[in-house]
């Protein structure tokens, strides 16, 4: 079977830095992946060279056996891969539905203002957004400016916009971050309903273990840019290599 991400001797170098050094990961198609590992370990950039934010300095990247680094940046979310940023990157000036229509662009069937300025394509565009606001429990706050809205509202509204692309891989960074732990679990309850529905794969960048474990079924940990551990959540979670580096009791 073809993975659906397949990561291969992925190496970035910051300056003096190696923030990561010959990095392999797969995820097959419908998998959820946990990618953990303390600061710095380099999870967020791994996320930053597969939406192609950041060109590595080696190595292969393939979605669905298609080669991302070939692809101009700006197609690599039209072809199905959606993120989250680990602090929330809406639009302020925009309400929540709005927010959440400009991640359904791509089935605007002439480009995302264009569609917004046709009627049909407008209502077809906030019909869609609304279901995922359903969803998400945010329809209330559909009319609502992004801004001054709590954090954890924040972090829904971005996700709730990468989902409404309907992304085949979806890369969440840190999406528990800053949330209570109800927030947390509620968050975690809902994206495992969107991937049984929905099938999806995904990739999560999470330092909160619990949540880690309660989504995902294997777990790759990073430690200064280095894979250390890949394999079943329940040995990943105990393995001691991991264990010192997620808790620095090196
Ligand atoms: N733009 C940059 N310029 C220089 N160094 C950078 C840059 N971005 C990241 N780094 C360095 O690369 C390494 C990996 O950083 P990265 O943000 O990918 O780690 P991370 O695992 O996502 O950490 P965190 O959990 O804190 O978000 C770190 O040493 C970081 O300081």
């Amino acid at each position: 079977m073809v993975p659906m991400l397949e990561i291969g001797r992925l190496t970035v170098r910051y300056g003096g830095v190696t923030a990561l050094d010959a990095v392999g990961l797969t995820a097959g198609p419908g998998e959820v992946v946990g990618l953990i590992g303390p600061n710095g370990a380099g999870k967020s950039t791994l996320f930053d060279c597969v939406t192609r934010r950041r060109a590595p300095d080696e190595g292969v990247i393939r979605f669905a056996g298609h080669d991302v680094l070939a692809r101009p940046p700006h197609q690599v979310a039209g072809c199905g891969i959606a993120r989250t940023f680990q602090h929330p990157a809406v639009f302020p000036g925009l309400s929540v539905r709005e927010n959440v229509m400009t991640g359904a662009y791509r089935f605007a069937p002439a480009g995302f203002w264009r569609a917004a300025f046709a009627r049909d394509g407008e209502r077809r565009l906030r019909a869609h957004a609304d279901r995922v606001l359903d969803l998400f429990g945010l329809l209330g706050l559909g009319d609502h400016p992004a801004a001054g809205l709590p954090y954890g509202v924040l972090k829904r509204v971005e996700i709730a916009r990468a989902v409404a692309a309907e992304p085949t891989l979806l890369l969440l960074d840190e999406p528990a971050g800053g949330l209570g732990p109800e927030e947390a679990a509620a968050l975690a309850g809902l994206i495992r309903d969107l991937h049984r529905a929905t099938g999806m794969t995904v990739v999560v960048v999470e330092h909160h273990m619990e949540f880690v474990l309660g989504l995902c079924g294997r777990i790759v940990c990073l430690d200064l840019g280095h894979k250390i551990a890949d394999g079943p959540a329940h040995v990943v979670r105990r393995d001691p290599a991991v264990i010192a580096a997620c808790l620095g009791a090196r």
